[in-house]
């Protein structure tokens, strides 16, 4: 089913799409459960698309509840080729401050409790996470930051760690220091594994984070609250929507080459033909074979 190009994982604070034409609703069902929601399609700039709330619409899910193989798995059953993932971070830095946009290129996984592979049953792969943000999809977001700089002072930071907590609860300040102690720029709680099971599709992927708080580090700045991170996102979430539209506008144009999209070439270890029938049949579509 090619019915999209690029998806669209909004976080914290973005539920939906305004700006897509012909949209049409998903209920769909994965080898790996249910997705967060219904997934909405259409098209942004004559680009098809395909956007996810990944906490569902009325965010109903804590990141550890974030069908993440689900999600992944549902964006590839509709073809998608690209991810721009949104979110909500704490900042590590003092230059990174609320409302400002970053597009970090490396993760820390501090999570512990989640699904994090398609693999396992008689399935084995191991992909490269040496570089795991897309940089072709990166630019396409940096790209729309500077367009709409000519209309909207938008401060954009490129590169930077994120540090993935388990959540729900935010960190202690002896965590945050040490956040910042191992290199860390931002903190959030959702983009690993998610990052992860899109380089496991071959899905290229980047993250979009925009900061709403300064965690709990900074001797005089607020401790961070979900009231302060959400109404800082709501402030954001309509900017967040026009920079996405535009990286959709570029990335459907010059749809780029990603290291991602041969992620499995270097990384299965089984072969199919080595694979039980039921292995085989969950993994068709993340293998590119029949079922
Ligand atoms: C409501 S603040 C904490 C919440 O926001 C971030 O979610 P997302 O990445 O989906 O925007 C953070 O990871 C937490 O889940
Ligand atoms: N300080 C923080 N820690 C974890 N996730 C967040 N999302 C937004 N702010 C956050």
């Amino acid at each position: 089913m090619n019915t999209a190009l690029i998806g669209i994982i909004g976080g914290s604070g973005l539920y939906q799409m305004d700006m897509l034409s012909d949209a049409r609703e998903h209920d769909l069902d994965t080898p790996f459960g249910r997705p967060s929601g219904i997934i909405v399609t259409g098209r942004v700039h004559d680009v098809p698309v395909a956007f996810l709330p990944r906490h569902g619409r009325g965010h109903g899910l804590i990141p550890s509840e974030v069908p993440y193989r689900a999600n992944i798995h549902a964006l590839k059953q509709l073809g998608v080729r690209y991810i721009i993932s949104v979110s909500a971070v704490g900042s590590l830095r003092e230059e990174y401050r609320p409302l400002d946009v970053v597009l970090p290129d490396q993760f820390v996984d501090l999570t512990r409790s989640r699904a994090g592979t398609f693999f396992g049953d008689g399935a084995v792969a191991h992909v490269s996470m040496a570089n795991p943000i897309c940089a072709a999809v990166a630019d396409a977001v940096a790209r729309a930051v500077n367009e709409l700089r000519a209309t909207d002072d938008i401060r954009l930071h490129r590169g930077g760690t994120y540090v993935c907590i388990e959540g729900p609860q935010f960190s202690t300040q002896a965590e945050s220091h040490w956040y910042r102690g191992m290199g860390g720029a931002v903190v959030g709680m959702t983009n690993m594994p998610e990052a992860k099971l899109a380089r496991e599709a071959q899905i290229a992927y980047a993250t979009m984070c925009m900061v709403t708080d300064f965690d709990c580090w900074h001797p005089r700045e607020p401790h961070v609250t979900a009231d302060m991170a959400i109404s800082n996102l709501m402030r954001n979430a309509e900017r967040a929507q026009h920079i996405v539209a535009a990286a959709i506008r570029l990335i459907g144009t010059e749809t780029p080459c990603s290291i991602a999209h041969d992620a499995l070439t270097c990384a299965l270890v089984t072969q199919p033909a080595s694979m039980a029938a039921t292995t085989k049949q969950r993994l068709a579509l993340i293998l590119g074979i029949e079922g």
